[in-house]
């Protein structure tokens, strides 16, 4: 396994024209992985507590108050009314607008519940956002080099270059499209595989927080089959909060729901589909 990832590692340094590049320095950070958590009962919820946020120039919150907690390697649902602030919700979790108040954390907690550490921020970096109709942001011309966009442009060392293949072929095996060619055209996919190839360009970063909005959106029946089934292989691996309308579809996967109501109050709700 671990020689096919390198292979293709290798095939992506071998396309870089400009070795000493380096696309940006958020790509760069994403890849130190801290050394894995020993095994012990402590568990780490991410935890939104009284969010409000008032875009900039402007006299209304969109979300007012916002507050939830997600353990980790659980699956939330965030559903509700168009325009009440869902996917602004998620852009605040991303990192790429920050709340007018209110906090955004990890916080490890001891199988009792007490936290047992001072909480710690999100870090942007280490978090995985699949937008609305990812497909259509697809900029390369291969499969490869979409999944590696963003990647360090410049010499690494054996070490990275080692890491970098291993993640890259675990985003791959994860969403089933180790089975194609590496030099596929993304636009000539199926809907099912543009969204498992899409999870994988966030898989191969290894996020702490896999974010979906509407994941299901504008596939057929069969995709959206697929689509579900992926998710729910993903679950026991990652921590994933998704927005969608499609309750019925992914009612089996969610461990914890909440409504959005106009105006941007999010409230627990269990799913009645
Ligand atoms: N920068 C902004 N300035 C002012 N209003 C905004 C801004 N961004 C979004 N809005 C408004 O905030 C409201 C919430 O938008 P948002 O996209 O978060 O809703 P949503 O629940 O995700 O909707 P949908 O389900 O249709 O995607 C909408 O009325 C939108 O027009």
């Amino acid at each position: 396994m671990a020689a096919s990832a390198f292979s293709a590692y290798s095939l992506f340094s071998s396309r870089i024209s400009e070795p000493s590049t380096l696309i940006s320095s958020k790509s760069r950070s994403t890849f130190k992985r801290p050394p894995p958590m020993k095994i012990s009962c402590d568990y780490s919820c991410l935890e939104v507590k009284d969010v409000h946020y008032r875009p900039p120039g402007t006299q209304v919150n969109l979300l007012n108050g916002v507050s939830f907690s997600l353990p980790e390697k659980s699956f939330g649902l965030i559903f509700g009314q168009s325009g009440s602030g869902k996917t602004t919700l998620l852009q605040l979790l991303a990192g790429l607008s920050k709340p007018t108040s209110g906090s955004i954390y990890i916080q490890r907690y001891t199988n009792d519940g007490k936290p047992n550490q001072s909480p710690k921020s999100l870090v942007p970096e280490r978090i995985g956002i699949v937008f609305q109709f990812p497909e259509r942001y697809f900029v390369a011309d291969n499969v490869l080099d979409e999944v590696t966009f963003g990647w360090p442009r410049q010499r690494v060392g054996l070490q990275l270059k080692e890491h970098l293949a291993l993640n890259l072929q675990r985003a791959l095996n994860w969403v089933g499209l180790n089975g194609i060619s590496l030099d596929k055209d993304p636009h000539s996919l199926s809907g099912g595989y543009k969204r498992r190839l899409a999870l994988a360009i966030q898989l191969a970063q290894v996020p702490d927080l896999l974010i979906l909005d509407e994941p299901l959106a504008g596939l057929d029946w069969k995709a959206r089959a697929d689509v579900v089934k992926l998710l729910k292989h993903l679950k026991k691996e990652l921590t994933i909060l998704v927005v969608s309308h499609d309750l019925k579809e992914l009612e089996d996967l969610v461990d914890r729901s909440w409504r959005m109501e106009m105006g941007g109050v999010l409230r627990e709700e269990s799913l009645l589909v």
